[in-house]
């Protein structure tokens, strides 16, 4: 039925921002009951849920116990009374949308209506496919309006960028220059120490970008031999090499526009770093053996952790194919400059081990202070691997310190020592002893500190409810926790 009402770039728009299709509420208020039950009988037809009423209290009571999304209002010739409703409903319910019907002729009143909120007007006496082209109308906006809202709230809830989980003032800038980047069909180099996410941001680059449908290709140039480097990007003709017993298309050619991923270029040869800039300028390669040449459509992402700066004055990396990879360059942030990511990103990996468990994990207060304190070297894929081996190790669903790596148990029991050398300074002015309801209110107050005020993320961090986290701040009597002492 709704297909019939609304079109279908809304029925596109809506199935793709995941709104349920449900129909949307009508109040029709008009003292005339011939124009009431028209227009009711007309919208039922058009899969509208209908109410009626011709009197404005009778109206009023009507939207308190239910916002309409759509109001459509007679204004009655010689009084203000229909005016004052439309305010008043464009006051208390923002989100509904206001027709108004005047009286032919009457062009002020549908301007006043206008300016007072409503969205349209009918001229009395109206078709009923006036009436049914100004719903729809009404019904695409209030429809888009809800989409927009619902995926403007997503995007406030959501944790980062598509698969990227951060939300440090270092990985917001790194989204901003990222969702334009990807619209763009530039080389793009990544900078970043290992384990910071260059693949993921590579492929996030490709997700975002206008040829998502097309292929991603990675390739690791720093694992693969150089010879297998240039057949797999450049492809080969039959004969090329012992065991070429077909012809076969590189990727720079099968990823047909999509994007070419050349992890760890800094690794590539000097042969092969000017084979690789001469197909980029001009946008087409030999194959291995052959003698013709054949184009390119691919967009090329590359990363690196070295230094190719540095690696261009050793002479270790061809300037010219700097220059044209660094084109855009994103630098990522090493884990240890963004540690306020790290309970969300310790929160992500726990979520998808407990999904891939069937058993809810939570970290210890003291293990998750020891992981905001560590400087992970490795990054991100160390975090990751640290969450995964505590899930492994750990008896029951808190993890402790004595579950994480070593390197992190050292780090941590460092940390205790100094704690329990500074506690044995302060003994002369007797055991300062914390009751658990203060235990439990500071660690709420971090939680929600570390994530910048974000509730909800706080919750899940802490293993509890958001009501139930509600309730506790109201218990301890926390209203500001990011100010309260
Ligand atoms: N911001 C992030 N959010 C969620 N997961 C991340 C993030 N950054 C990295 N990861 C995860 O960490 C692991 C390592 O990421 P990735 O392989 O992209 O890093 P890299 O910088 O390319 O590493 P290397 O230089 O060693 O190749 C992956 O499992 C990836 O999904």
């Amino acid at each position: 039925m709704l297909a019939t009402v609304f079109d279908t770039k809304t029925m596109e728009f809506l199935s793709q921002a995941g709104e349920p299709a449900v129909p949307l509420h009508l109040l029709v208020v008009d003292s005339d009951p011939a124009v009431r039950s028209a227009c009711a009988e007309i919208a039922s037809s058009l899969g509208y849920v209908v109410e009626s009423t011709g009197d404005l209290s009778n109206a009023r009571s009507m939207l308190r116990g239910h916002a309409a999304d759509i109001l459509l209002a007679n204004l009655p010739y010689n009084s203000t009374s229909g005016l004052e409703l439309i305010s008043e409903v464009k006051l208390l319910y923002p989100q509904t949308a206001v027709i108004a019907m005047t009286a032919s002729g009457s062009v002020n009143a549908a301007v006043e209506a206008m300016r007072c909120g409503a969205s349209d007007y009918l001229t009395k006496p109206f078709a009923m496919d006036e009436l049914s082209t100004v719903l729809d109308r009404a019904a695409s906006a209030q429809l888009t309006d809800n989409a927009t809202r619902q995926l403007r709230e997503q995007l406030r809830l959501s944790q980062g960028l598509g698969a990227m989980i951060g939300r440090s003032g270092e990985m917001e800038k790194l989204y901003r220059i990222l969702s334009k980047v990807a619209q763009s069909s530039h080389p793009v180099l990544i900078l970043g120490e290992s384990g910071t996410g260059k693949e993921l941001v590579a492929r996030t680059i490709h997700a975002y970008g206008l040829n998502a449908q097309k292929p991603f290709l990675p390739v690791d140039c720093g694992s693969i031999v150089p010879t297998l480097i240039e057949s797999e990007l450049f492809g080969y003709v039959k004969g090329a090499f012992t065991g070429a017993n077909r012809s076969k298309d590189g990727l720079l050619v099968s990823a047909e526009g999509g994007t070419v991923f050349l992890d760890e270029i800094g690794e590539l040869s000097l042969d092969l770093q000017a084979k690789l800039l001469r197909a980029l300028q001009e946008r087409e390669v030999r194959p291995v053996g052959a003698t013709h040449r054949v184009p390119i459509k691919a967009r090329i992402v590359a990363a690196t952790n070295r230094n190719l700066a540095e690696m261009v004055e050793k002479g270790q990396f061809r300037k010219d194919l700097f220059y044209r990879l660094n084109v855009v360059n994103l630098k990522l942030p090493s884990l240890r400059d963004r540690r306020e990511d790290i309970p969300l990103l310790a929160a992500h990996f726990l979520d998808r081990i407990s999904r891939e468990h069937g058993r809810k994990f939570t970290l210890s207060d003291e293990a998750l202070r020891t992981m905001m304190r560590y400087d992970w070297p490795g990054n991100v894929r160390e975090l990751e691997h640290a969450v995964e081996r505590a899930c492994t190790m750990s008896s029951g669903p808190i993890l402790h310190l004595g579950d994480l790596p070593t390197q992190l148990q050292n780090h941590g029991l460092e940390s205790r020592r100094a704690t329990t050398a500074g506690d044995d300074a302060n003994e002369s002015a007797g055991p300062q002893l914390m009751t658990l309801a203060d235990m439990e209110k500071q660690a709420i107050l971090s939680a929600i500190r570390t994530l910048n005020g974000d509730k909800l993320q706080a919750a899940r961090l802490l293993g509890i409810g958001k009501t139930t986290l509600y309730r506790k701040l109201k218990e301890y009597g926390i209203a500001d926790p990011l100010n309260d002492e």
